[in-house]
């Protein structure tokens, strides 16, 4: 059976990219049709990965050099701030795509917030007007008419699935939410930095962008959707030595009489029917290596000693749920695909 639609992966030779392909290979309703690259470009998928090698693809082009005829989907898997000019010419030269942008260039609705986290004004802001947050559990029926869905952060993902859900349902105070997130380090990305050297990393881990990093603006958006009012966090991330995971403790406390259980019950109840999210037992704390490799999400509720208050523990792929998976999971909601198609692999443990 031929596959129904053509698909173009912008940033194919990066780490995100490369997971594109990867999930790509076996979805059957999506076909890869083309890649791109900027310095690996003319160079064979399996030159830049060795994993793929023996594998029938497309060989790696500049974006210019992609004939868009033919395609019908685009995953932009570029680095922020190069994606917003991108996917203007690319709409430009075709109205009709379907296009999932994985970087943050569509992130922020408000364009005063994104000037002032990211230090530039927004190159496109006709196209962030339509954008939509590609969270699917909290979006879904806005993304399944979306042209330009702007997927998560890996950090924001992570610790939104578990907080949304908790703030509409009235349970958490706003005011009480202090975020402490750990990640893989292919969440930097391939291209080489002094401070992602084995021997910078190995044998220790440490904060960075404390106080201000910029998934901050992230969270502050869809928790104060959420919420019905402003939202500030706190949120510190932090690099471990590990390649995959988002590992992200939340402490929250409960309004009105929530404990822990309560809050419990409501994640359950809210998840019960989502493929890709999974509230363990009460008191069950789930490793980010049980969702390695696969589209899930694990999340699991602790009472903390001083009534009322609890923490909440959420783990995901950085590379899957965190960034290509739910791209998949969005573009096939924006294509009419079956939600899961492509996605239903388990985790790789051990
Ligand atoms: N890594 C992660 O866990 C996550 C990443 N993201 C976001 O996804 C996007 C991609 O990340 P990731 O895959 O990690 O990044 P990588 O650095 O691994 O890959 C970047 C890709 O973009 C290409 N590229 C770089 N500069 C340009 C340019 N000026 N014009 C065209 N192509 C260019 C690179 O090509 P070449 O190598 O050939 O030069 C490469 O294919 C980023 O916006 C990132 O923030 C989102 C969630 C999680
Ligand atoms: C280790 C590391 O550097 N991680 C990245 C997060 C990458 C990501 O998923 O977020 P974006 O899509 O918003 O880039 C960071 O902290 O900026």
């Amino acid at each position: 059976m031929s596959k129904s639609y053509k698909i173009a992966v912008l940033g194919a030779s990066g780490y995100t990219g490369s997971e594109l392909v990867r999930l790509l290979l076996r979805h059957s309703g999506l076909e890869i049709a083309a890649l791109s690259a900027d310095s690996k470009a003319g160079k064979p998928m399996a030159e830049v990965f060795p994993q793929f090698a023996g594998v029938d693809l497309p060989e790696l082009k500049k974006i210019d050099a992609i004939d868009l005829a033919e395609i019908d989907g685009v995953f932009c898997a570029l680095p922020h701030g190069t994606t917003q000019e991108v996917i203007s010419q690319t709409l430009a030269k075709k109205p009709n795509l379907k296009i999932v942008d994985l970087s943050a260039d569509f992130r922020l609705a408000d364009l005063d917030a994104y000037a002032e986290w990211y230090g530039h004004p927004h190159k496109a802001p006709e196209l962030q007007a339509e954008a939509v947050y590609g969270l699917v559990e909290i979006h879904r029926e806005k993304i399944r008419t979306a042209r330009l869905v702007a997927n998560p952060g890996c950090y924001t993902t992570t610790a939104e699935l578990p907080v949304i859900a908790l703030l509409q349902a009235g349970a958490i105070d706003p005011e009480e939410i202090v975020i402490d997130a750990k990640t893989g380090m292919t969440g930097a990305g391939r291209a080489a930095k002094e401070g992602m050297l084995f021997s910078e990393v190995s044998e220790g881990i440490h904060a960075y962008g404390v106080g201000k990093h910029r998934h901050m603006a992230e969270l502050d958006q869809e928790f104060s959707e959420a919420a019905g009012k402003p939202v500030r966090p706190s949120f510190t991330p932090h690099l471990a030595p590990m390649n995959r995971g988002i590992y992200a403790t939340t402490y929250v406390r409960g309004t009105g009489g929530t404990d822990a259980e309560r809050m419990h019950g409501i994640l359950a109840d809210r998840y019960a029917d989502e493929p890709f999210v999974t509230v363990l037992p009460f008191g069950q704390v789930p490793q980010s290596r049980h969702v390695r490799g696969s589209n899930m999400v694990q999340i699991g509720v602790v009472a903390d000693r001083r009534p009322g208050r609890a923490i909440v523990i959420s783990t995901l792929d950085n590379l899957v749920k965190g960034a290509s998976g739910q791209a998949v999971q969005n573009m096939n909601l924006v294509l009419g695909l079956p939600e899961t198609m492509g996605l239903e692999q388990v985790a790789l443990f051990p």
